[in-house]
């Protein structure tokens, strides 16, 4: 599904209204989802709404005045004076015929549900004030919570907390979810988010053109490499992954075994030759080589093999550098991760030149936040003034790869501008060797021809999968072996029989 800024949705809005429905239309239909809703999470009691003096609040009175009109028990509490309100607000205070409370925490009292209307998409500034004290004792209230839009406080765009947010229990938002939903820490505060059609038709997304995406099958199911009737292991590509050192070899094996597991038709560990006995031990169907200078490897690679990750356990500085030189000399498709990255910190722009030297290039870069800043140390965490959204999307324009920055919400990002965020991770997948197991599932993707943009989605989505499905207590060697119920998951959603 698509993820529409605050910007894009307001021009939603306006191409419908332009289109012939007026812009109360949709706000009715918001307040009337939004009491739907309600009454799903409270089906009895008292409810508080809580508006603000946008069209956020507009869509909080014509909820209270829906539910008023079913018989439920509503109050409202509007955080300024009702003769301000304007526009399609000021309608829909209209249409509530109750009293109206001032915005005064002692108010709250004990309802069994609160409506948030007090800010969405307008939220352009840092909550203080009444506001802030509002929402921290809405927050405290231990209440179930509402929100219409976006929890109150949360940045749509970023999902980042602007000074004090609305903890909810449900946000309920309309025609496509914003980057906020699902990047954190918005994502958790949303509680469960609920997406309703409120009218506007899809037609209005090829004149907006959106960029941006949720990661999931609906996304890269077209990219997605089935495997052919009459295929063979050399149709489903050659997959080489580098080891380390003999201390340092499980990373590469684990990045290997997933190469496998994801579908590459052959994957081969090029080894150190004193970890060579270490590896071949450790392994039945992934082939090993010895292999010890960048040479060596330009030699294995320039056969026939698709793709070479670069970076699992593989150690910093020249050899390695060296290694993802030869790669990027022999065309290959290459997911470079962990040392490989850091290898280049002391000159970033010497990796992105060579990247970018060759515009067909199918380069994936993997990093964490912590490799994420030694290549882009502009860019980086600290850097509170730029969404992660917009952090990766930069790093991926500035070194000319497809860039991955992993976290609860994993954003891919790639140079022409598009970006997915995953939010089907579990908690328990971060743990080590993880990374190792995604990086060779976007090997796998990569190996049997997807371009790098839809690998590095899938490998992240698959690997979300992998971590639910292994569930609570895995270790890394978990994720490669229940990747068959992974397959089965994906197959059964896109009615592929098997
Ligand atoms: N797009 C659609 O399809 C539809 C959209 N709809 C709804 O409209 C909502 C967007 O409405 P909106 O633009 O009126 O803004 P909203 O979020 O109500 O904010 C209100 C005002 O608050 C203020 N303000 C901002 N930050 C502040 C702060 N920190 N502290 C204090 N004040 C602050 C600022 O006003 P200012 O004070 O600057 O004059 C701002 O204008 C959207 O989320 C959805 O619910 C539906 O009704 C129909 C379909
Ligand atoms: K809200």
């Amino acid at each position: 599904m698509e993820l529409l800024t605050t910007d894009e949705m307001a021009r939603a809005d306006e191409l419908t209204i332009a289109d012939g429905t007026p812009g109360f239309e949709l706000m009715r239909a918001v307040g009337r989802a939004v009491a739907d809703a309600a009454n799903d999470l409270a089906e009895e009691g008292p409810i508080l709404v809580v508006a603000g003096r946008g069209n956020n609040g507009g869509d909080g009175f014509v909820a209270a005045a829906e539910l008023a009109a079913q018989g439920r028990d509503v109050s409202v509490i509007l955080l300024c004076d009702r003769a301000t309100l304007k526009g399609d607000a000021a309608l829909a205070a209209k249409g509530w015929k109750g009293e109206v409370l001032p915005c005064d925490p002692s108010l709250i009292g004990s309802p069994a549900l609160i409506i948030d209307a007090l800010f969405g998409a307008g939220l352009d500034r840092p909550v203080k004030g009444d506001p802030k004290v509002m929402i921290d004792a809405i927050n405290a209230s231990g209440v179930p919570v509402l929100a219409v839009d976006l929890p109150s406080g949360i940045n749509g765009n970023s999902g980042a907390v602007m000074g004090a947010a609305i903890l909810a229990t449900e946000t309920v938002t309309f025609f496509r979810p914003k980057p906020g939903h699902l990047l954190l820490p918005g994502r958790s505060y949303c509680g469960k988010l609920r997406v309703i059609d409120i009218g506007i038709n899809d037609g209005v997304l090829s004149r907006i053109g959106p960029k941006t995406a949720e990661n999931n099958p609906d996304l890269w199911q077209d990219a997605f490499p089935l495997p052919r009737v009459d295929g063979h292991k050399f149709t489903r590509g050659h997959a080489v992954v580098l080891s380390g050192d003999i201390a340092a070899t499980g990373a590469a094996r684990l990045s290997a075994r997933a190469a496998l597991r994801g579908g590459a038709g052959l994957v081969t560990v090029a080894s150190p030759r004193d970890a060579l006995a270490v590896n071949a031990a450790a392994l039945t169907a992934v082939m090993v080589r010895p292999i010890d200078t960048a040479e060596e490897f330009a030699g294995l690679i320039g056969g026939k093999v698709n793709a070479c990750i670069i970076g699992p356990g593989a150690g910093i500085g020249a050899r390695t550098a060296g290694f993802v030189k030869a790669g990027l000399a022999a065309k290959r498709s290459l997911v470079l991760d962990a040392d490989a990255l850091t290898s280049f910190a002391d000159a970033p722009d010497r990796l992105f030149d060579l990247i970018k030297a060759d515009p067909e290039a199918e380069v994936v870069l993997t990093p964490h936040e912590g490799e994420f800043s030694r290549l882009f140390s502009d860019l980086s965490e600290e850097s509170e003034t730029q969404s992660k959204l917009d952090r990766v999307a930069a790093a991926a324009k500035r070194s000319g790869a497809v860039v991955l920055l992993k976290g609860p919400d994993t954003v891919v990002a790639s140079p022409d501008g598009r970006a997915a965020i995953a939010s089907n991770a579990p908690p328990w997948l971060a743990t080590a060797g993880s990374g190792d197991v995604l990086a060779g599932l976007i090997g796998a993707s990569l190996t049997q021809g997807v371009p790098a943009y839809e690998a590095a989605c899938i490998g992240v989505w698959m690997h979300g999968e992998a971590g639910s499905e292994a569930g609570p207590g895995l270790i890394a060697e978990d994720l490669t072996e229940v990747m068959p119920a992974v397959f089965r998951r994906l197959y059964d959603r896109l009615g592929i029989p098997y």
